[in-house]
């Protein structure tokens, strides 16, 4: 048996939600250019969850039911305000409270099909609420009940902010939700599918799916990418501090892929959107830093930038704090874990490969008070 490091190029389930075949992704066969131009977030979740576009009537019904299930129970609200708020990182935030969520949810251990979309209903409405709530209570501001009458999009910035949000914001926000919303055997999306593939619960595989999204080679990155363009602070520091990075064979935020090759087709859009807002708010340096800071590494690497890198300075653009980017990523790709986690119920087996053993062979056992 040898292992292949990373699982790279392993074929490990078959799945009909996403596809990324030659660099192109599509949705149930959705070209994601086509989604990011046309489609509201709320339309993909239910494309994920039903593998075809909802028409009117089915549209309504879903928005209907993520409205009426987006108040999420106060004892999440009270137990954020326990956490010792300035070293808490609203990731970790996240993932308990989803964990707690399933704790107040009577059907939380009900497997059949009918409880656990409606779980699925839930954990979509709630998860932008949880983010929105944490962001608020730890600026000593109460949380805002999301509004029937807003779209997913427009609800995330105004129970972020407390005010309605102007058209391009939500613009912004619904193409990085439509965006972010699934990705194929993606690492986050792998770790719900091995949970539930144990017949643990949906709570379970979206709070470890939500530990998986956190680290800095996958979702984490947005927030590490806007980390270094605060450093890089203005475009004429560029060029040093990257050639520095590459020199010291550090990793460039925000670059490279696993799967891409040519290129992330996400990017594009975020980077338009990165650049219509950096210019209304009249600080274009960030999106030009971007910009710069792309040159450069395609002028020395093979390495086009995936979807998190434009996602920084845009989300930087409508004033959200740093630390919100990766929770916005959980809050869109949700809808693409659930897809999975329902997908992996209806044909499940357990997922357990092997590990090529590379440790010590034939040891004795030494009785304690003769090991040295
Ligand atoms: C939503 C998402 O999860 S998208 C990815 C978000 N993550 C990032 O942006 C973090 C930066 N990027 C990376 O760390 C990687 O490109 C990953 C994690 C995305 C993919 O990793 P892998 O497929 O395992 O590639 P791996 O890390 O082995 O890199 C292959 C080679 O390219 C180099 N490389 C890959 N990415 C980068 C980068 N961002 N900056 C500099 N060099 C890089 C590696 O140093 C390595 O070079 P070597 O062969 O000379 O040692
Ligand atoms: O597919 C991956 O490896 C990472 C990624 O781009 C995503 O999850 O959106």
């Amino acid at each position: 048996m040898t292992a292949t490091r990373g699982l790279e190029g392993i074929v490990a389930t078959t799945s009909s939600v996403s596809s990324i075949i030659d660099d192109t992704l599509t949705y149930a066969g959705f070209n994601i250019d086509d989604l990011a131009e046309n489609a509201s977030f709320e339309e993909v979740v239910y494309l994920l969850w039903h593998r075809k576009l909802p028409n009117a009537e089915q549209l309504n019904e879903i928005k209907k039911q993520l409205a009426e299930n987006a108040k999420i129970p106060q004892q999440v609200i009270d137990h954020f305000k326990t956490y010792p708020i300035n070293s808490v990182h609203p990731m970790a935030a996240l993932r308990t409270a989803v964990s707690l969520l399933g704790l107040f949810d009577a059907e939380a251990d009900v497997m059949d099909t009918e409880a656990n979309y409606r779980k699925a209903i839930r954990l979509q409405a709630q998860l932008p609420i949880v983010v929105t709530s944490f962001a608020r209570i730890r600026k000593g501001l109460e949380p805002v009940e999301p509004r029937t009458d807003l779209s997913m999009a427009a609800n995330f910035l105004y129970t972020l902010s407390g005010e309605e949000p102007n058209e391009v914001a939500v613009e912004a926000i619904n193409k990085a939700l439509v965006l972010h919303a699934d990705h194929e055997l993606n690492a986050s999306t792998f770790t719900a599918r091995v949970c539930v593939a144990t017949l643990s619960d949906v709570y379970s595989g979206v709070t470890a799916a939500i530990g998986a999204l956190k680290g800095p080679l996958h979702g984490g990155a947005n927030e590490a990418v806007m980390k270094m363009l605060s450093e890089i602070g203005e475009v004429d520091n560029a060029e040093s501090y990257i050639n520095e990075k590459l020199a010291n064979k550090e990793k460039i935020m925000g670059f490279g892929h696993r799967v891409y090759r040519q290129g992330d087709p996400r990017a594009k859009h975020l980077k338009k959107m990165s650049e219509k807002l950096s210019k209304l708010t009249g600080e274009p340096k960030w999106y030009e830093m971007s910009l710069k800071v792309e040159e450069l590494v395609r002028s020395q690497k093979p390495l086009p930038p995936n979807v998190d890198f434009y996602s920084a300075s845009m989300y930087h653009s409508l004033g959200i704090d740093h630390d919100l980017f990766t929770p916005i990523f959980a809050v869109s790709r949700v809808s693409g874990w659930l897809a999975h986690i329902l997908e992996q119920y209806e044909n499940n087996r357990l997922i357990r490969p092997r590990a090529d053993y590379i440790g010590p062979d034939k040891q004795a056992y030494i009785p304690l008070e003769q090991r040295g």
